[in-house]
């Protein structure tokens, strides 16, 4: 059975999905729910267009009939829902446990309004108890996840671990075919300087954080109650 949490966050999204608009749909399991439920609602009549922020979603809305399209021909997004890994202050937050936080900070970026469905232990005082997922290319990756540790430590992270992200006993590849690094930090004072600085490095695409990108979150309780944060 689904977490409850999760479940009502991703259905209370649901009122914030008007007739004729272009989602950015999220990756996860919280976000699965969304599109699910989505997909019900495209069955009964409901026009929607999506842009998928993984193969996976992309799968899943596809088999459930929901009309995907690029983001080239969609242009500017209504609405995206995702989830998130940790959400902070100010709606901070870290995404990319999944490995899609490339093409979804992308989707987000070129959306109105980024909403965040999560269950309510992804609220967080500060983020960084997640290790933040830091995407790079694949050409002399050793090198930049160097660069990466010496970036974090100039930064007054003590004795950052930035540790190659693997799957079945494999370097994890993302959609894009380029690798992660997981970076345990402990506390993140700043995010936003952090994701700058990250995105400084060479080698570094792009970084799990998402400061000043998310307008909206919804967050589901065990019991099925929801709390909104934000314009939600
Ligand atoms: O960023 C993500 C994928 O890249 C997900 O949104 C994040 O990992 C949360 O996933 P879940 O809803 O399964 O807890």
């Amino acid at each position: 059975m689904s977490d409850p949490g999760k479940q009502a966050a991703a259905l209370a999204a649901l009122e914030a999905v008007e007739d004729g608009m272009a989602l950015g749909l999220g990756t996860g399991s919280t976000a699965a729910l969304f599109v699910d439920a989505l997909g019900a609602r495209v069955k009964a009549g409901l026009r929607v267009t999506g842009v998928p922020t993984s193969a996976a979603t992309a799968a899943q809305a596809e088999a459930l009939g929901i009309p995907l399209t690029s983001l080239e021909e969609a242009g500017r997004l209504d609405l995206t829902v995702d989830g998130a890994d940790e959400i902070g202050p100010g709606l901070a937050l870290i995404k990319g446990g999944g490995g899609a936080l490339l093409r979804e900070k992308i989707v987000a970026a070129s959306s109105a309004r980024m909403l965040v469905i999560a269950d309510s232990s992804k609220q967080v005082a500060a983020l960084g108890a997640f290790a933040l997922p830091v995407e790079i290319v694949r050409f002399g990756w050793r090198s930049t996840a160097d660069r990466v540790d010496a970036a974090l430590a100039g930064l007054g992270f003590s004795a950052p671990s930035v540790v190659l992200r693997m799957r079945h006993g494999a370097p994890f590849l993302t959609d894009e075919g380029h690798l992660i690094l997981d970076c345990a930090l402990g506390t993140i004072p700043d995010p936003a300087a952090l994701d700058i600085a990250l995105n400084a490095v060479t080698g570094v695409v792009e970084t799990g954080i998402f400061a000043g990108i998310a307008g909206a979150a919804i967050l589901g309780a065990p019991d099925g109650s929801v709390t909104r944060l934000g314009a939600a």
